[in-house]
């Protein structure tokens, strides 16, 4: 760096700490304002020095703008000063606003939260795929039933991916960055159900027997909806909350608690237990209401806690219903569940609560 940008950078420096240390009771709080909107952003630019700033003026041995000789006198200058001073006369091109110090903090701002963003997305991606190969692994060496794996699997996979959504950035853009993880799961699912690849960890660790094609309804189902989710409610409604929850973990649940315990089918429907439901009620329930106090307690959603109890029980007895019907084989639980919960929980708290 040569000697004159040298010579300017320090000058700018000195401004800036001469205008910060100044006493409150002094200042003429407008000009110091200005002052220092003028230096940072004088400073800010320094690298191309606007043509009137004479060498004289940066080493120091024109009128200072503290008023007096070419020193300061300690003394924060007026504002009448300030317009003797070559460096802020209303005729100096380098007549700097606060709108380029806004647009020089407005692009750091925009960079480190794109950069927030593609860390999280990152760290939620290879979340994901530790999830599915770590069960992969324990029902290769049968620690799990292979059932057992792909409903905690099921459970744990919606539940984490919508607790990481807080480490992504307050941006506009960062739901789109979170979803990418759904979108690049639906894409794997894809591309091993239509068999254009082959991933067995995935495979055994998802579908019921092993065939690839599996892969197309359930999981396709499961990932398309975490995504909705996602882009549709974010961290900021409760409506994708609850809906998650009621499909991850009250659907969850409602197999594993109903294939171990289901013994007492439903009247209208062999294939589902009063058990299974009823643990899907009440898991759904505790579930949507965990994470709703999570996001509360993060300061996203702002909740009236004695309605919102009772809300949530309706949602998880309007979920628990639809899923207990005899639909399956029409509509997946993975669409019916979630779907069912929206809706209900959009007739109840309405799109945002805040
Ligand atoms: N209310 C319920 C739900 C499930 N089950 C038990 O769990 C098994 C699987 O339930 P289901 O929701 O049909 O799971 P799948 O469709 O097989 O799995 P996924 O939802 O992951 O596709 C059922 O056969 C039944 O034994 C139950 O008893 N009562
Ligand atoms: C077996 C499943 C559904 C059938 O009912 C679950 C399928 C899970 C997907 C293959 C993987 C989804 C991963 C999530 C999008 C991200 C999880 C991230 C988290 C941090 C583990």
């Amino acid at each position: 760096m040569d000697l004159y940008s040298i010579k300017q950078q320090a000058f700018f420096l000195n401004l800036i700490t001469r205008l910060q240390g100044e006493d409150q009771e002094e200042r003429e709080y407008k000009a110091v304002v200005e002052a220092k909107q003028m230096a940072t952003s004088a400073l800010l630019s320094f690298t191309h020095p606007p043509p009137h700033l004479s060498t004289s003026t940066l080493l120091g041995t024109s009128p200072s703008p503290w008023g007096g000789g070419g020193t300061s006198t300690g003394r924060f200058p007026n504002s009448s000063s300030f317009a003797k001073s070559p460096l802020f006369s209303s005729s100096s091109s380098l007549k700097v606003s606060s709108i380029e110090i806004r647009r020089s903090l407005h692009f750091h701002m925009e960079s480190s939260a794109l950069l927030q963003d593609a860390c999280a997305t990152a760290v939620v991606m290879g979340g994901a795929y530790s999830l599915v190969s770590s069960f992969d692994l324990l029902t290769t060496h049968n620690f799990i039933d292979q059932k057992l794996s792909r409903k905690l699997v099921h459970v744990l996979s919606g539940l984490l991916f919508m607790a990481s959504w807080p480490i992504f950035s307050t941006s506009l853009e960062a739901r789109y960055f979170a979803a990418l993880v759904p979108l690049v799961n639906c894409l794997r699912l894809l591309a091993y159900g239509l068999s254009l690849a082959t991933d067995e960890a995935m495979v055994k660790s998802v579908s019921r027997e092993g065939k690839p094609e599996e892969l197309l309804r359930g999981p396709m189902y499961y990932v398309v909806m975490l995504m909705l989710c996602d882009v549709m409610f974010w961290r900021n409604s409760p409506i994708g909350v609850i809906s998650l929850a009621m499909m991850c973990g009250g659907d969850g649940f409602a197999d594993i608690m109903g294939r171990r315990y289901g013994k007492v089918k439903l009247p209208y429907n062999q294939d589902k237990s009063w058990a299974g439901s009823i643990c899907m009620c009440f898991s759904g329930f505790a579930i949507s209401i965990g994470m709703l106090y999570y996001y509360s307690a993060l300061g996203y959603l702002q909740l009236d806690w004695g309605l919102v109890v009772a809300k949530v029980a309706l949602v998880s007895l309007a979920a628990t219903l639809v899923e207990s019907l005899p639909i399956t084989k029409v509509v997946d639980d993975n669409v019916s569940v979630p779907l069912t919960s929206m809706l209900m929980a959009f007739l109840l708290f309405g799109y945002r609560t805040l």
